[in-house]
């Protein structure tokens, strides 16, 4: 098989940083090629090469053998190259019609063209295998999952005969994701070329055909077979060391231990209805359930983000005033949100002010900041959570994704709270510093904090957790030990009465 896109020895480098240190990748047509490399590595910034969003300082790039120059997203786009972001460039107000051919409307005017665009759209999607999205429906109101297989729809309508894929199972259900793959064995069989982007290493075998490898900006592996190679070899290759992706070990929580957060029959109309649990001192509790079953409305709810139709939420014995966020804040609740980058971060500040600045007042004394011990402190989660490149003094805004997410969880991390919620802790994190990461919660449950967790992946609510709650359209329909539960069980629980 001839190679679609092969890029040679590639160079790109930012002001101190070299991104892309001679990168080589080369993708066949109908392969579902992934890219694999730790935060930091240099995937986004290739990725914005190949689509003509940065120009290469070196390196050659062929499409179907013949050298091309990609100056511009335009360019890439002429040469049948698309990307599909986590941040889906589509327009919300727009119908899905008018997004899918952005840009390039077929050529009539008037009824006639908004006619022959759904009619083209419609063949589209159903090529796709998704005829049931309304063409004429806002794209706004779609879900994240039906919002992406349009972004897939405009690719096509434009002759992709590449789409890049960055982390676009991050945000899907199970059942979402088992759609997702649907699809991209679709356009493959066409003979469209997926760069496929994930953090989760399972999704590899089951989607992938080949394999690259980044390490510091550079190609450690290529081609390497995604069903025959070991995930061990895989992180071995993305990180220079093994890791041992296990979970750490439960510490029993006493039954004396004291109930620190107690919620009960917490309802918002439309949202979720007669939630109720504990949480002890030393206690993780995990809340699982699909996309829109009501997890992060729960967390917000009790951080007074949200204000609740019924029920209470008691810290420490005491019942909080509803819907005021202060009030949480005070009695010692701290929500990490699952939007944390866009949420929180202050872009042009150097990572330790990131990292210190809701618990400030712990360096002060006598209206002096101790700049010493907030930068150690700082210093220090940095490190644990592998934030790259390693100095806390550079800018925010220099990171990638994945450690922009590490640095505002660091902050979450290090204050004192009674309470902490976490929603999606490790989304867009590498797998070397998910196990730290899931280190340092239960370090803190061990200190006594009492954590909620939120995370769309099965396993890491159970491997993490001492006991779960899974919800289903708003509902709790199960409570128990974390333990006694598997995945199996708790997909079938979370996905009861839909079709699966
Ligand atoms: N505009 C920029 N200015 C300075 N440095 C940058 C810039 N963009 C990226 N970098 C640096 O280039 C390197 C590669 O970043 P890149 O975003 O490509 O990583 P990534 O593999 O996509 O990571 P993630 O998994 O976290 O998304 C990092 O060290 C990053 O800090």
């Amino acid at each position: 098989m001839t190679d679609l896109l092969t890029m040679m020895g590639i160079v790109k480098e930012f002001p101190g940083v070299r991104a892309l240190d001679g990168v080589d990748l080369d993708v066949r047509a109908g392969e579902v090629h992934c890219l694999l490399g730790q935060n930091g590595a240099g995937k986004s910034t290739l990725i914005r090469v190949l689509t003509g969003a940065h120009q290469p300082d070196a390196g050659m790039i062929r499409i179907n053998d013949e050298p091309v120059q990609l100056n511009s997203p335009t360019a890439a786009i002429q040469r049948g190259i698309a990307a599909i972001y986590q941040e889906l460039d589509l327009v919300p107000d727009l119908t899905v019609a008018e997004n899918i051919f952005l840009g390039h409307e077929p050529s009539r005017y008037g009824f006639s063209r908004t006619h022959e665009a759904n009619t083209k759209a419609r063949a589209i999607l159903q090529g796709l295998g998704h005829a049931e999205i309304p063409t004429h429906r806002t794209v706004g109101s779609l879900p994240a999952a039906g919002q992406q297989v349009v972004s897939m729809a405009r690719a096509l309508s434009r002759d992709a005969r590449l789409i890049v894929m960055d982390e676009p199972s991050a945000v899907l259900d199970p059942e979402e994701v088992s759609n997702l793959f649907r699809v991209i064995r679709g356009l493959t069989d066409r003979g469209v070329a997926v760069v496929y982007i994930s953090h989760r290493l399972e999704e590899i075998r089951e989607i992938g055909d080949r394999v690259t490898v980044l390490k510091d900006g550079a190609t450690v592996a290529t081609g390497l077979d995604a069903r025959q190679t070991p995930t061990k070899e895989l992180i071995q290759l993305m990180t220079g060391r093994s890791i041992e992706y296990v979970f750490p070990p439960r510490t029993e929580v006493s039954a004396a231990a004291p109930v620190v957060l107690e919620v009960v029959d917490l309802s918002r109309p439309g949202e979720f209805a007669g939630i109720g649990f504990e949480v002890r001192a030393g206690e993780i509790l995990g809340l699982a359930g699909l996309v829109g079953s009501g997890r992060s409305e729960v967390l917000e709810t009790v951080y007074g983000a949200r204000r609740a139709a019924t029920g209470f939420v008691r810290v420490d014995g005491a019942v909080l005033r509803p819907g005021r966020v202060q009030a949480a804040v005070k009695a010692g609740v701290g929500l990490a949100p699952e939007e944390r980058k866009s949420q929180a971060l202050l872009l042009d500040e150097a990572v330790f002010k990131n990292i210190t600045v809701s618990t400030l007042g712990r360096f002060a004394s006598s209206g002096f900041l101790n700049n010493r011990a907030e930068r150690d402190a700082a210093s220090k989660l940095a490190v644990a959570l592998d934030v790259r490149p390693a100095g806390v003094d550079q800018p925010v805004r220099n990171l990638s994704g994945g450690n922009q997410q590490k640095v505002v969880l660091a902050r979450w991390l290090l204050r004192d709270c009674r309470v902490l919620l976490l929603d999606e802790p490790t989304r867009g994190v590498d797998v070397g510093a998910r196990s730290e990461i899931y280190a340092l919660i239960r370090e803190l449950a061990s200190n006594g904090v009492a954590i909620v967790l939120v995370s769309s992946e099965v396993p890491e609510v159970l491997g993490l957790s001492d006991r779960v709650v899974v919800l289903r359209e708003g509902r709790a329909v199960h409570t128990g030990p974390a333990q006694e539960i598997d995945e199996h069980q708790v997909l079938d629980l979370v996905m009861e009465g839909s079709a699966r």
